[in-house]
């Protein structure tokens, strides 16, 4: 376990504001180049061979192992209050192991309690959140009720906090019906937002629930016996009829099984436009963990929608990432301690719902995915960030290697191995749903906006050093795919002070918000008016030479980006 390390003023920060990264495997979603990464003030400033360079610099050697984008988990709920007990992970711990793990952003749900102003939890949201971040994060917001004032404060927040997804739910005590679920889907298409839905049908699974109970069924194995798959694929098929309905955006979050992940092929082949993301969980455990004696281990693989017990299913939803009918790969992690899982033990639909994941995630995707052979490291950086970012309008700020993106890098280690266990893991959680399991991959440097916080293995993760993304609305990726070969962000050359091109293709520049925007607007970045953030923190290091001093980060900050309504589609990838 390392030790917390608390945020240091800036006058104290010691001077290491440049590194370079040599001779390693550059991988993007798209290819793999031998080039070598000059990072300066946090953002990749060249790429290519032979560069030149200030005196100073710091040089990792990476000969000989991959070069990634930091993984982006675009599904975490840190500290969150949740059927009667609130998840052990907070967003430092929680980022923090995220950070170990090789993941440089993460994306947690708002989770407005039922007739709670969404705005008003919004800013809770970010109060758990910004000073206690290691890596950069975004929030989506669930829907967890249905009126005209929810409409008006999703349009506050699309267009003054940086949200651009919506969650809504199928399951739970704060469903929609079908009617409210056509409004909010059509709400966030007239807004450019993403909808995404927990798809389980809440009401097969009530009755199913009272039914297991009154038989006398009370332990674990009764939470899957409860949601079997069908009633997931049926709310996986029932969300993208009534998406289409309105032409909205629909991002399945957590597909859990063969017959959702098929509902969801179907459906896009069928034109409805619609993503998929799947949980580490669901690539590398099974619901044979349901029927184990041990109270504390079934019930801490307890999650909704459940692990399958058909075990080829883990298998089965790599295939589908493989072939992008799938694109996503999140933790969902909400995790509980035994005790807490404990006020299930008499009714396991009493159980807290949620497992870990967030740092293992990149290791046994690692594992599952690329060294049994079934994607490639392309791939894996695709269905691990690019997909993520580009879904949730980041890219390529986010989820690339690229002059201009931010210094979110990964150097992946593929010959090494660790054995996950609670033992070690840096979460809070007393339980690890992969314990045991041996990972090939190991991230020996992670750099999170330009500072190694993983070197040579040893976390040296910072609390308060991530930002607030905002993630603005009209997606190119989602809304105008059309668009998207204009968009290739640049992968070699050198920062000259200017916007790169990539960026200057992808956005609208509006300037506002910000009162003493001194930047040109050929300086600009996706990241946008930020709030509760102490002037200065940004700059992670002293520097006293810069090879590109105009591109200062706090200014940058100042300026808001939008993407325009693009035209519509069926499909990007
Ligand atoms: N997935 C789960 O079981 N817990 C977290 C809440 C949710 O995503 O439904
Ligand atoms: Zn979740």
């Amino acid at each position: 376990m390392s030790t917390p390390v608390k945020k240091v003023p800036i006058h104290l920060q010691s001077a290491q504001n440049r590194l370079l990264i040599k001779h390693g495997k550059v991988v993007n979603e798209d290819e793999i180049t031998e080039d070598d990464i000059y990072i300066e003030d946090g953002v990749i400033k060249q790429l290519g061979r032979n560069l030149i360079i200030p005196g100073g610099t710091r040089v990792i050697d990476a000969r000989g192992k991959y070069v990634l984008p930091g993984g982006i988990d675009p599904h975490t709920h840190f500290e969150f209050e949740f059927m009667g007990a609130k998840s052990v992970d907070d967003f430092y711990q929680g980022t923090k192991a995220a950070v170990a793990g090789g993941t440089t952003m993460i994306i947690d749900f708002v989770m407005p309690k039922k007739g709670e102003s969404l705005i008003d939890a919004f800013y809770e949201w970010r109060q758990k959140g910004d000073d206690k971040v290691c890596c950069d994060y975004a929030l989506h917001v669930g829907l967890t009720h249905w009126n005209e004032q929810v409409k008006k404060e999703m349009e506050a927040l699309c267009k003054e906090h940086g949200v651009n997804s919506f969650k809504v739910f199928m399951a739970y005590n704060f469903m929609l019906n079908d009617a409210e679920l056509y409004s909010a889907f059509d709400t966030c298409q007239k807004l450019g937002a993403i909808a995404q839905v927990h798809a389980e049908n809440g009401s097969i699974i009530a009755k199913n629930v009272e039914k297991l109970l009154a038989k006398g069924v009370t332990g674990p194995e009764g939470h899957e016996l409860s949601r079997p798959e069908e009633v997931e694929a049926e709310a996986v098929n029932r969300a993208c009829i009534i998406a289409k309905q309105v032409d909205c955006p629909l991002y399945i979050v957590h597909v859990m099984s063969k017959s959702a992940g098929l509902a969801l092929k179907q459906a896009c082949e069928r034109g409805t436009r619609v993503y998929g993301e799947t949980l580490v969980a669901a690539l590398a455990t099974d619901g044979s963990h349901y029927k184990h004696e041990c109270f504390h281990h079934s019930a801490g693989h307890v999650l909704s929608p459940p692990l399958r017990p058909d075990p080829t299913t883990p298998q089965f939803l790599m295939n589908l990432l493989a072939q992008d009918a799938l694109q996503v790969t999140g933790s969902d992690n909400c995790t509980f301690n035994k005790a807490q899982k404990e006020l299930g033990k008499e009714d396991f639909s009493k159980i807290p719902n949620g497992v870990n994941g967030v740092e293992d995630r990149m290791s046994v995707i690692w594992e599952k995915g690329v060294q049994t052979g079934i994607i490639d490291p392309c791939r894996f950086v695709a269905i691990t960030s690019s997909n993520a970012a580009k879904i949730f309008n980041i890219f390529p700020q986010k989820g690339c290697i690229a002059v201009g993106s931010d210094a979110d890098i990964v150097i992946w280690d593929p010959s090494r191995t660790r054995t996950i266990s609670a033992a070690t893991h840096h979460q809070a959680v007393d339980f690890n749903i992969f314990e045991g399991m041996e990972c090939h991959g190991v991230p020996e440097y992670v750099i999170v906006n330009g500072r190694v916080c993983v070197d040579e293995g040893q976390l040296r993760a910072v609390e308060g050093h991530g930002r607030y993304v905002d993630t603005p609305v009209f997606a190119p990726y989602v809304y105008d795919p059309e668009r998207v070969a204009d968009l290739k962000p640049v992968k070699n050359g050198t920062h000259d002070d200017s916007l790169p091109e990539h960026f200057q293709n992808k956005v609208q520049i509006e300037e506002k918000v910000c009162p003493t925007p001194t930047l040109p607007d050929s300086a600009v970045s996706t990241p946008s008016c930020r709030g509760a953030r102490p002037e200065g923190q940004r700059n992670i290091q002293d520097s006293t030479f810069s090879i590109s001093e105009d591109l200062d980060v706090e200014r940058k900050s100042c300026i808001r980006v939008r993407n325009p309504p693009g035209g519509k589609s069926s499909g990007f990838w």
